[in-house]
């Protein structure tokens, strides 16, 4: 019971993670560019292959983008003060979502190219 209870407690731990990701600006215009893709793949009749590379790529970023609060979180903590350090950690990490924002835009190009010009 104590390890069924212990397991609910970490999806509601991860729930409020979810809620402190969706109230950062960058997280929301992700959000707003997985609502476009949703209701873009709905519009145009996308296949189930189709959407499970886009399902892929979205959550991709997302998840990109929740490591990479995570982390700023950690080093605002670890790191108050100005540090090289600290800079390099929350610029790598910044670009590590954008390496998947990028990877995402060509997969959406990709997959949505012959639904509306093929
Ligand atoms: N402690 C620090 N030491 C050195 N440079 C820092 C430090 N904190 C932030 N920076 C620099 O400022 C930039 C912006 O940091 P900030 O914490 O404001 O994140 P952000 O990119 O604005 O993210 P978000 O808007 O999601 O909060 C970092 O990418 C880094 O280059």
């Amino acid at each position: 019971m104590d390890w069924l209870r212990a397991r609910a407690s970490s999806f509601v731990y991860a729930a409020r993670g979810l809620v402190v990701l969706a109230r950062q600006p960058n997280a929301q215009i992700h959000l707003a560019a997985t609502f476009v893709v949703v209701f873009a793949g709905l519009a145009l009749g996308v296949g189930a292959r189709d959407w499970i590379v886009l399902v892929f790529a979205i959550a991709l970023v997302l998840a990109a983008e929740a490591i990479n609060t995570a982390l700023e979180r950690v080093v605002d903590l670890a790191s108050p003060d100005w540090s090289p350090l600290a800079r390099d950690a929350k610029d790598v990490a910044a670009a590590g979502v954008l390496i998947c924002a990028i990877g995402a835009a060509v997969i959406g190009c990709v997959v949505f190219w012959p639904y509306l010009f093929g």
